[in-house]
């Protein structure tokens, strides 16, 4: 089988940073390679970057938009632009693509993701490179997943990709930014979760002019990416051409090694596709049943619930101190699971008047969120 890599280039590669204009020479070298591999029989996605940056580009706007009307309509200008300039490059070498906008609305959906799982093996036995953005003109705050890196880990798990690329400004992740910090050390590979979750407490929020999250979304993303088996390699823009370099073994950039592919692709969906809605805190008899025994939860074992949720919905599911043990989708609302909390399961249909099922949440629709 062919091997399957998702390839996500920032704003800050795909454009200049001293004039905002687009970086020509950049792209003509990542649509080169993504092409050479594609002849090579890989299977390649393109999450890119850069409707807003392009879009301001074309209006001259000098800074990125604040207001996410204005935002929005600067990316429905880029958008065009962007996919005009990669269909032109990539027709030049005859390589067909398509273009897929995503928000979180249609990763939320279980039909939809299936859906969209199926479009993309479609495009890709076809031989189609996808290129994949967020839907910014219509994503709602509430439904956005807000950043590229999380969508391109969110595509890789979906199609169990070997590798995850984040192509970036700098050459790979240091241990503070490189721009004002000159003793920051480089990292250069990331092997187990508990090191990945040291360096997520670590690292600061700020980033290149254009673009959004910094290393804290691409780190985001290796944790969403590595656990579900996907290689993930931050590395630097300017200089695709290295994609072929790491693919034949080479180590530059920072290298996170992939978790083994434990969980299943639905559990996956639950755990990073969903977001929690509430919260349920649980005593330490059941943390431990579910944390240590892979148990369903049971409604004797919540000691609180936050927020307003419906049948199936995602909920985090806490220990005594907020600590996110397990998410999963709940059997009851909330407004049901306030009146059977701490409550044996047999007394549940007295209490509420109907009978349901005894697990708060089955273990088969429950993923833990334990490194
Ligand atoms: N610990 C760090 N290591 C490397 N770069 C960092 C770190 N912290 C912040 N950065 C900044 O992150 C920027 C890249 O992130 P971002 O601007 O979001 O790029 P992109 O558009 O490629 O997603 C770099 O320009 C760098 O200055
Ligand atoms: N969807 C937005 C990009 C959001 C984003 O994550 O940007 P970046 O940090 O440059 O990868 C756009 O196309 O401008």
């Amino acid at each position: 089988m062919s091997q399957t890599i998702v390839v996500k280039i920032g704003t800050s590669s795909l454009t200049q940073a001293k004039t905002g204009l687009l970086a020509l020479s950049t792209i003509a070298t990542l649509v080169e390679t993504l092409t050479n591999l594609r002849l090579n029989d890989v299977r390649v996605i393109l999450v890119s970057s850069g409707a807003v940056g392009v879009g301001c580009g074309r209006l001259d706007i000098k800074e990125r938009p604040r207001t996410t009307a204005l935002k929005q309509a600067v990316a429905a200008v880029g958008q065009g632009r962007l996919m005009r300039i990669y269909d032109d490059f990539f027709s030049s070498l005859g390589q067909p693509i398509a273009q897929i906008l995503l928000t979180r609305q249609e990763l939320i959906q279980r039909t939809a993701y299936v859906n969209i799982y199926n479009t993309f093996q479609s495009l890709l036995s076809l031989g189609v490179i996808p290129i994949v953005n967020e839907n910014d003109t219509v994503a709602v705050e509430e439904l956005k997943v807000g950043d590229n890196d999380t969508l391109s880990a969110l595509v890789a798990s979906l199609v169990e990709a070997d590798y995850l690329f984040l192509l970036t400004d700098v050459d790979r992740l240091y241990s503070a930014d490189p721009r004002y910090n000159p003793q920051a050390q480089p990292v250069e590979r990331v092997v187990t979760k508990e090191e990945l979750e040291q360096l997520q407490a670590q690292v600061s929020e700020g980033g290149s002019q254009w673009g959004t999250g910094g290393m804290v979304t691409k780190l985001a993303a290796a944790r969403i990416a590595t656990s579900a088996g996907v290689k993930t390699v931050i590395t630097n823009g300017q200089t695709p051409g290295s994609i072929n370099r790491i693919l034949a073994g080479e180590m530059c950039g920072t290298h996170f090694e992939a978790q083994p592919r434990g969980e299943s692709a639905r559990k996956r969906w639950i755990a990073y596709s969903l977001v929690p809605v509430g919260q349920l805190y649980l005593d330490e008899g059941a943390v431990k049943a579910i944390r240590d025994r892979g148990k369903s939860l049971l409604a004797a074992g919540i000691t609180r619930v936050e927020g307003e949720f419906q049948t199936s919905e995602a909920v985090a599911v806490c220990d005594s101190e907020g600590k996110e043990i397990a998410r999963g989708l709940v059997n009851y609302s909330s407004s049901e699971i306030r009146q059977i909390q701490g409550k044996q399961s047999q007394e549940i249909p007295q209490i509420l008047g109907y009978a349901n099922t005894e697990t708060v949440i089955h273990r088969n629709n429950m993923v833990s969120m334990v490194a």
